[in-house]
């Protein structure tokens, strides 16, 4: 069995595979070749320090992979002397013929990037498609995920003006000052309030642990698409409840939505479609002033399609 740690992922990560290995794991998820159930959490004692755990098959000549993701969502490390990321993950890859593990391949920057990339394909598919404008772009969090959001958004979209909040505004500030010199432009913006954010937006992504809403409904603007991403107290706090009930909500996968979205269901939101059905032009929204939600849980076929790409890049690398 092979290690595949996180600086050789980074080395071969790319956002174009990255982008089509989401658009395959969702399409294959529609289309009935994926097995995968809802994940399972072991919670730390008195602690909010999960260990999650999230096993996948997906069946594709080029993504095809049989895999587990173990994942380790510890919001007190942001608390420790040193600190280190809130989410940390580690794919077993296995051999789909003799069930013989293939590899371990360092999960935090796949995790970090097929995210993106699925918020990326959603809006493709939901909002882009439907020839919607994207001249503003707001990203509410600048932790690991808004920071990997805002690269993969750059590369996919040609947003005029990328804002940035974040509840501690110095991290928000220092991200907009690294990424406008990153890509030697001024289009990153610095936003002091939420609300001055989310208004006028065209495209808003949510990547925090907040427990109370952050995105309020009368601040979006008619017609805009919202990712939601963040999975604080449940996956569906960052945007206030009622504006579910004023959009198209769609979700990456009803296994997960049961339980995890089970809030939602339970106050009567009907999730309009998985992303899936979209990229398979199976279902639309219509009305141009719809608002539409990818509520993102994250699948674990995802991962498999991820780690089943490295290690094939892997393998290339080695035999050159
Ligand atoms: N949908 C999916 O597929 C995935 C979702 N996630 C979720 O995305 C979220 C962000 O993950 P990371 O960026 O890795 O974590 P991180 O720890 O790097 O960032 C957390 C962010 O949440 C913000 N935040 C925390 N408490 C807040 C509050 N009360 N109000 C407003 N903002 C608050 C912080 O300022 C920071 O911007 C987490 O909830 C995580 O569980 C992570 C991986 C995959
Ligand atoms: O999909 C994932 O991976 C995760 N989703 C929510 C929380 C931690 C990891």
């Amino acid at each position: 069995m092979i290690y595949i740690d996180e600086d050789m992922v980074l080395k071969l990560i790319n956002w174009d595979q990255t982008f089509e290995a989401m658009e395959v794991a969702m399409q294959r998820y529609t289309e009935n070749r994926i097995v995968q159930t809802a994940r399972s959490r072991t919670q730390v004692i008195g602690k909010p320090n999960l260990l999650v755990t999230m096993p996948g098959y997906l069946d594709d000549q080029t993504y095809g992979a049989l895999g587990c993701k173990l994942v380790t969502f510890f919001p007190t490390n942001s608390d420790l002397p040193k600190p280190l990321p809130s989410v940390l993950a580690s794919i077993m890859l296995f051999d789909e013929n003799t069930g013989l593990p293939k590899a371990c391949v360092g999960g935090f920057e796949i995790t970090k990037w097929r995210t993106s990339a699925a918020s990326a394909v959603a809006t493709r598919h939901i909002y882009e498609k439907r020839f919607k404008p994207l001249n503003i772009l707001a990203l509410l969090g600048a932790g690991h995920q808004g920071r990997t959001h805002a690269d993969c958004f750059k590369h996919f979209f040609n947003f005029q003006e990328i804002r940035v909040w974040n509840r501690t505004a110095s991290k928000a500030k220092e991200m907009v000052e690294e990424f406008n010199k990153k890509y030697n432009t001024n289009i990153f913006k610095f936003y002091e309030s939420n609300e001055k954010c989310v208004r006028g937006a065209d495209v808003i992504v949510t990547t925090t642990n907040t427990s109370e809403p952050i995105v309020n409904r009368d601040w979006v603007k008619p017609g805009a698409h919202i990712n939601s991403v963040g999975a604080g107290r449940n996956h569906h706090s960052e945007i206030e409840e009622s504006l579910y009930f004023n959009a198209d909500v769609y979700i990456d996968h009803w296994e997960g939505a049961k339980t995890e979205l089970a809030g939602l269901e339970k106050i009567g939101i009907q999730f309009k479609a998985e992303v899936g059905k979209v990229i398979l032009n199976q279902v639309k929204t219509e009305d141009p002033n719809r608002i539409t939600i990818f509520q993102s849980l994250g699948m674990a076929v995802e991962d498999c399609a991820m780690s089943r790409l490295i290690y094939d890049s892997y393998l290339k690398t080695k035999n050159k």
